[in-house]
């Protein structure tokens, strides 16, 4: 557990970038500061390491006072992983990965072992290991950035915007996987953004900072989006919250049944206009429009794939979407990968009016929604 008691930075005679910060970072969970630009994130994440010393008061790592313990040595113990990567362009990504470990004293072999270990967790195959940091995408520079943090197996991370400069599709990847990577070694991790979306996907609690390093409120993103603390919040939250916080609801909505076609085969007879196709293992691959497909066999070239698909059991955001975003109106089901039937918008926000969602949780989207 991190817990930053009374802690105030401030750069000369400046007003104070960071001003009297109480907050408690859980262990096992990822805590999201997130404020406009100059409200004091980074400097506040930068305390927890040493790399910048506070003016007054006092951050606890496990109980420890981080002022009796020294810089160095801390921060080789905790990840850090920043905007760009900041990897060494002259080493490889294998010795940028080795590195950390290496300064902690373990032997080469072992920590050969242990960047492979990681890069591997983090999805880059082992090819990528001898390459250098220019051979690699920004969103893969990235993964050795997370790779490299994780490599001395730290129990905290700090993260500065780790995601930002890369582009949405690879971002929502990477966020994803550091969920993923999260809820299996449980570290802690504390991460700043500037972006009210990737706050509420990654946090468990979310720390919403106003300019002058000011805690403006500190809670579950389900609790931020229903009950904004004050007028800034609810602005910072944003026009869609209402919206968003149907992420965190969850209740049962009716399913219809869904006949499917079986894709690569002929259609047969269907007057529907809209079919939904599956493969052997009733996999929803697409929607179709029988007479685009006349007497041949249901092919790629027939499928309208737009639409997202929602888990059973999943949030009313993301089974109103997929009702939204289907061609046929009707939102795609599944269990496992498998179709299990079919949602229609109007009975999703019937359930939503009648208020039957039970409240909101504290409970990180569901995967559905990423
Ligand atoms: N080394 C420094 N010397 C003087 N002032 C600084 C220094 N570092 C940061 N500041 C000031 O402290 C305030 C907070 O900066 P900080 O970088 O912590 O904000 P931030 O919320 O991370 O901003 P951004 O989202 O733009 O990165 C800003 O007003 C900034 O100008």
């Amino acid at each position: 557990m991190i817990l930053l008691e009374g802690v105030t930075k401030q750069y000369g005679d400046a007003a104070p970038a960071v001003d009297n910060l109480t907050l408690e970072a859980r262990t096992g969970e990822i805590t999201v500061l997130v404020g406009p630009s100059g409200c004091g994130k980074t400097t506040s994440l930068r305390m927890i390491n040493r790399m910048i010393e506070p003016t007054s008061g006092r951050i606890l790592l496990d109980g420890k006072d981080t002022s009796q313990v020294p810089a160095a040595k801390l921060r080789r113990d905790i990840g850090y992983v920043i905007q760009h990567a900041g990897l060494f362009p002259h080493r490889t990504v294998l010795h940028n990965v080795m590195t950390v470990p290496r300064l902690n004293g373990w032997g080469r072999a072992r920590a050969e072992t242990r960047a492979r270990e990681v890069l591997e967790l983090v999805g880059l195959p082992g090819d990528f290991a001898a390459r250098y940091p220019a051979q690699l995408s920004g969103g893969q520079q990235q993964r050795v950035g997370v790779a490299r943090a994780l490599a001395s197996d730290p129990s905290v991370i700090l993260m500065d915007e780790p995601f930002s400069a890369v582009d949405p599709i690879a971002r929502e990847g990477l966020q994803d996987d550091l969920l993923r990577l999260q809820s299996e070694l449980g570290t802690t991790i504390v991460l700043v953004t500037h972006d009210i979306d990737e706050a509420i996907k990654l946090g468990n609690r979310v720390a919403v900072l106003r300019q002058g390093g000011v805690l403006a409120q500190f809670s579950t993103p389900a609790d931020l989006l229903a009950h904004p603390a004050d007028d800034f919040v609810a602005d910072f939250v944003g026009r869609d919250r209402g919206y968003r916080a149907l992420s965190f609801q969850h209740a049962d909505v009716p399913l219809h049944p869904e006949e499917p076609v079986a894709f690569g085969q002929p259609l047969g007879h269907r007057e529907e206009p809209w079919l939904l196709a599956v493969d052997a293992d009733s996999r929803p691959q697409g929607w179709i429009i029988p007479a685009e497909v006349g007497t041949g066999s249901i092919g790629p070239e027939h499928l309208h794939r737009a639409g997202t698909v929602a888990a059973e059991g999943g949030s009313l955001r993301s089974l109103l979407d997929a009702a939204l975003s289907s061609p046929s109106g009707r939102g795609v089901v599944v269990r496992d990968g498998a179709l299990v039937g079919t949602v229609r918008a109007q009975e999703v926000l019937t359930v939503i009016q009648n208020g039957s969602a039970p409240g909101a949780g504290d409970q990180h989207a569901d995967t559905a929604d990423r």
